[in-house]
């Protein structure tokens, strides 16, 4: 476990304190980069070469994080003093191994378990903990599935239980749906086919992210994110999101718990779905959040840089925000090795704007290549004005 006495040498010596990076995407480049700060060795992971991380780490290794003997042997060359998990997809039965040797894994190798699957997730929150989620049911086969979905009702949705933004999700409105959400469903899991999830549609007013940071001096909470989705990706966000008192501090409460239960030092992004003031539970990242992206304009210590502190075991006293501020989500559709980004002299020319190129080394399909940031005077200006930036920049490919 980090303490508060951490000491921190220098990197590439025999007195350095290395950080393993499992997951080198946009996410897990802002943390690179926050580690590399502190002078800390920062290794990199990925099942592909040139992934974002890698490209601002000391070294980078490109292996299938599924496949047990290959995280173990890694690991047990590289020594590093914290894994970091940066998706979802990892041999996570490996890594509870490894913390039981006495590598830590951040935050802790339950929590990494535990949220790689919806399941685990899933009824640890519903069933353990009491917290109000949607309705729900699991099912392995398309007959099960089929029964789930007449039970459950509609409109629900359904989600492999092994994925992330939005992949191998759908809406199922009507009996038409059915056959092609168990298909899709079947082809988007990020570990081949096998089990979904079918929830309930929860209704909302609108949705938060709530980051929840555990560190030596407690846990603390950011102000509320808000955003939006399309085809369970989100494409944009804003920071603070109004809420009701009551929604908020039953949105702590929940943050507090799940996050309590989890365990570790770390940020989590916990997601829930508010309407007037009753608040479910959605899903948590033991990790920052995609729509967290936002807190690089927002605050003075942005999700990433709250992660490392609390990793590494040091004080955070407090997190100012800046004012309203949003981000906007660039995403590209296409096939390409070539992408480029044109445009941008104009695209910063208004105040209180920033703007993230990730690197991504290709394209095929819909990936999220870049996301722009803005503050203004209200979180409707701030929207705008990251839209407007968005809008501005040349894709070329
Ligand atoms: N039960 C539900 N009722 C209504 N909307 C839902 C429900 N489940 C998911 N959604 C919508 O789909 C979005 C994505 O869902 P979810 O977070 O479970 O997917 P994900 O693949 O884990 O995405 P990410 O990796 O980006 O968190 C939610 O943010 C919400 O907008
Ligand atoms: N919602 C989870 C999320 O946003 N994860 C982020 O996306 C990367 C994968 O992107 P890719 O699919 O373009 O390789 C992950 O590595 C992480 O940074
Ligand atoms: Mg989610």
């Amino acid at each position: 476990m980090p303490t508060s006495s951490i000491t921190i040498g220098t990197p590439l010596s025999s007195t350095a304190r290395r950080a393993l990076l499992l997951g080198s995407g946009e996410l897990g480049k802002e943390v690179a980069i926050e580690l590399q700060r502190f002078g800390i060795e920062v290794i990199a992971v990925d099942r592909y070469a040139n992934a974002p991380a890698m490209q601002v780490a000391h070294r980078s290794h490109v292996i299938d994080m599924l496949d047990a003997t290959a995280l173990r042997s890694l690991i047990e060359s590289e020594q590093p003093h914290f894994i970091i998990p940066e998706v979802e997809a990892i041999a996570t039965a490996t890594l509870i191994e490894l913390e039981d040797e006495g590598f830590t894994v951040i935050p802790s190798a339950r929590a990494a378990n535990l949220t790689m699957n919806r399941e685990g997730i899933r009824r640890l929150a519903a069933e353990e903990l009491g917290l109000p989620t949607s309705s729900y049911r699991f099912a392995a086969s398309e007959e099960e599935f089929r029964l789930a979905v007449a039970a459950i009702g509609m409109p629900c949705i359904v989600k492999p239980i092994m994925s992330s933004s939005g992949k191998g999700q759908s809406l199922i409105r009507s009996e038409a749906d059915i056959a092609a959400a168990w298909i899709y469903a079947q082809e988007g899991g990020r570990a081949g086919r096998g089990k979904v999830i079918i929830e309930g549609f929860v209704d909302f007013d609108y949705e938060i992210t709530l980051l929840t940071i555990r560190h030596t001096g407690g846990t603390s909470f950011c102000d509320p994110i808000g955003h939006t989705q399309i085809d369970g990706d989100y494409r944009e966000s804003w920071q603070p999101q109004a809420m009701s008192d009551t929604a908020l501090a039953e949105a702590q409460r929940i943050g507090h718990l799940i996050t309590e239960n989890l365990g570790g030092f770390g940020l989590f992004g916990v997601e829930l779905f508010i309407k007037g003031d009753r608040v479910w539970f959605s899903e948590v990242s033991p990790r920052p959040h995609d729509t967290g992206m936002v807190t690089m304009i927002s605050q003075d210590i942005s999700e990433f840089a709250l992660h490392v502190r609390a990793i590494l075991g040091l004080a955070i006293p407090n997190i100012a925000q800046h004012g309203p501020s949003a981000s906007y989500a660039i995403v590209a559709e296409g096939e390409s090795d070539l992408l480029a980004f044109g445009n941008l002299g104009t695209a910063l020319a208004e105040p209180d704007t920033q703007l993230r190129l990730f690197g991504k080394p290709g394209l095929n399909g819909k990936r999220r290549m870049a996301v722009t940031l803005a503050r203004d005077e209200s979180i409707e200006a701030a929207r705008a004005k990251a839209r407007r930036i968005a809008d501005t920049i040349r894709l070329i490919y």
